[in-house]
């Protein structure tokens, strides 16, 4: 699977493991991909780029082991980007999401994560404005557009990100926008309709009584607005 697009943005649906049993993780993943998730993805924090800690590349491979066949897309929220690729890659990583907030040289890392053949994709996080990635959207698989400070799940959706939703969409109909942070029933539509098509649910999903039921309404919800070119 790849989340590189081929003409037109279709919806996919990534939970996001960070409030799930950590205690048991491969079988929660295992869970979701019964459920109906497209990816997972994983939350990569170092306790410095952002005030939290979570796992390294020695769990992301073990949960390779388990799960050979599922898309890792892995959220590094991590202030030395550069510094993990390896490790990730080793490890069994699809996708490489750096922060834009953390990048030395974009364009090096850009290269370097492609050279590991990995897909790229760029965070941007609440306070940074949109304008810092529109030099390298023709360069990336996907854009993230965080709708929570990251750092912890389960936090309110900050409304006031659609505008760059729907900027990015705007410009490039194709391009894969990933929303991330409070997504749920509620605030769904709001994304989807500004142009987000990567749907990444946390707390909605994992703490769900039935996680297959919210998959599937995000996905529903999110069909009827993709773009098609
Ligand atoms: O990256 C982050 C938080 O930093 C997210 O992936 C959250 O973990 C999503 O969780 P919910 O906001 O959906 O609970």
């Amino acid at each position: 699977m790849a989340l590189k697009s081929s003409g037109c943005a279709s919806c996919q649906i990534g939970p996001s493991i960070l409030n799930s049993d950590l205690s048991c993780l491969a079988q929660e993943c295992e869970k979701l991909v019964a459920a109906g998730a497209d990816y997972l993805h994983l939350d990569v924090m170092d306790g410095h780029f952002v005030p939290n800690l979570t796992f390294g590349a020695p769990v992301v491979k073990c949960l390779r082991s388990r799960l050979p066949n599922v898309y890792f897309d892995m959220h590094m929220m991590v202030s030395e980007p550069e510094k993990w690729v390896d490790d990730m890659c080793d490890a069994g990583a699809n996708s490489y999401v750096f922060h834009i907030e953390a990048a030395k040289n974009p364009v090096e890392l850009i290269k370097l994560i492609r050279a590991k053949g990995m897909e790229v994709g760029i965070g941007v996080s609440p306070d940074t404005p949109i304008d810092k990635v529109l030099p390298f959207l023709e360069q990336v698989d996907l854009i993230l557009i965080m709708t929570v400070y990251p750092g912890f799940g389960g936090q309110s959706f900050i409304h006031k990100m659609m505008p760059k939703i729907e900027q990015l969409r705007k410009s490039n109909k194709a391009l894969n926008i990933e929303v991330d942070g409070g997504i749920n029933k509620d605030t769904i539509e709001i994304a989807a309709a500004s142009g987000a098509n990567l749907i990444v649910a946390g707390t909605a999903v994992v703490k769900a009584d039935d996680p297959k039921v919210v998959i599937e309404l995000l996905r529903s919800c999110v069909n009827k607005f993709v773009v098609k070119s």
